[in-house]
């Protein structure tokens, strides 16, 4: 039997960057084009014929708010999504709660690989997920989405003043998906939360530190993170672009 890919997506944040103190609703739940960000960012991971089911981690205190997402997403895909699991203070905590909870299912359930995404990068592209797949069937450990960085890099103290210019070759910016075999990421997240190792901002860090060889993919421009006010906007408008036919 061919074991699985899951799709675990990481929600339980709270979006200080963007919030306003009226605007109670976290960034993931806010609607483009009339639908939560949660349901764009389910749909286009479960899109991918490679994943064969999603599992969202959620704070304790959103739990109406994740319902009412899941009843944006087309039934079909509904089915696919597995309960959620609560996250922790930081997103290495809710990914690690999210591993477990995939963990904790039957053996012949358990997934080969899981893709980690954030739940805030609702534009996902098909052909990022196939590069991903691709690479990990391919025996990958660990594959990242980024972009290269194509702009002209400048250092600038606290004054405002250029102080250099950073060479850029070389450097890509990480995205998600970030996508690992199974058991490795498990056993890696386990011994970082019991050494106290709680600094990673991504899991391929995390990876690293544990001695993974990440592999990089080339991600999508579309898959930008909504982060500040500024990417909601260009969030909404890409979502009234991109509307489903009524009859969907
Ligand atoms: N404790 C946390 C923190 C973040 N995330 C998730 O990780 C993703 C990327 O994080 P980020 O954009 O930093 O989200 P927030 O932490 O919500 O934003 P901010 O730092 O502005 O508060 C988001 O989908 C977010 O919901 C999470 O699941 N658990
Ligand atoms: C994993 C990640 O999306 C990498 O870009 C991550 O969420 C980054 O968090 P940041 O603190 O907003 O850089």
């Amino acid at each position: 039997m061919t074991r699985k890919t899951s799709a675990l997506i990481v929600a339980a944040g709270r979006g200080t960057r963007l919030a306003d103190p009226q605007d109670r609703c976290p960034k993931q739940y806010l609607a483009l084009d009339g639908r939560p960000m949660l349901a764009w960012t389910l749909e286009a991971i479960l899109q991918s014929p490679h994943v064969a089911d999603a599992l969202v981690v959620i704070h304790a205190d959103d739990g109406g708010l994740y319902e009412a997402s899941l009843a944006a997403v087309q039934p079909a895909m509904r089915e696919r999504i597995l309960p959620p699991a609560i996250g922790g203070a930081t997103r290495q905590a809710s990914v690690h709660a999210g591993l477990e909870s995939l963990a904790s299912r039957p053996e012949e359930q358990l997934p080969a690989h899981v893709l980690v995404h954030d739940a805030a990068r609702p534009f996902l592209m098909a052909v990022t997920l196939e590069r991903m797949t691709d690479a990990l069937q391919a025996g990958g450990q660990a594959v990242l989405a980024a972009l290269p960085v194509h702009d002209t890099l400048k250092r600038a103290g606290p004054d405002g003043y250029a102080t250099g210019t950073v060479d850029r070759s070389g450097l890509w910016a990480a995205q998600t998906p970030q996508g690992f075999a199974f058991e490795p990421l498990l056993g890696a997240h386990r011994r970082a939360a019991a050494q106290g190792q709680n600094h990673f901002t991504d899991d391929t860090s995390l990876a690293e530190w544990a001695g993974m060889r990440v592999q990089l993919v080339e991600g999508a421009a579309e898959t930008f993170k909504v982060t500040t006010r500024a990417d909601l906007e260009r969030a909404r408008a890409m979502a009234a672009l991109m509307r489903r036919p009524v009859s969907e």
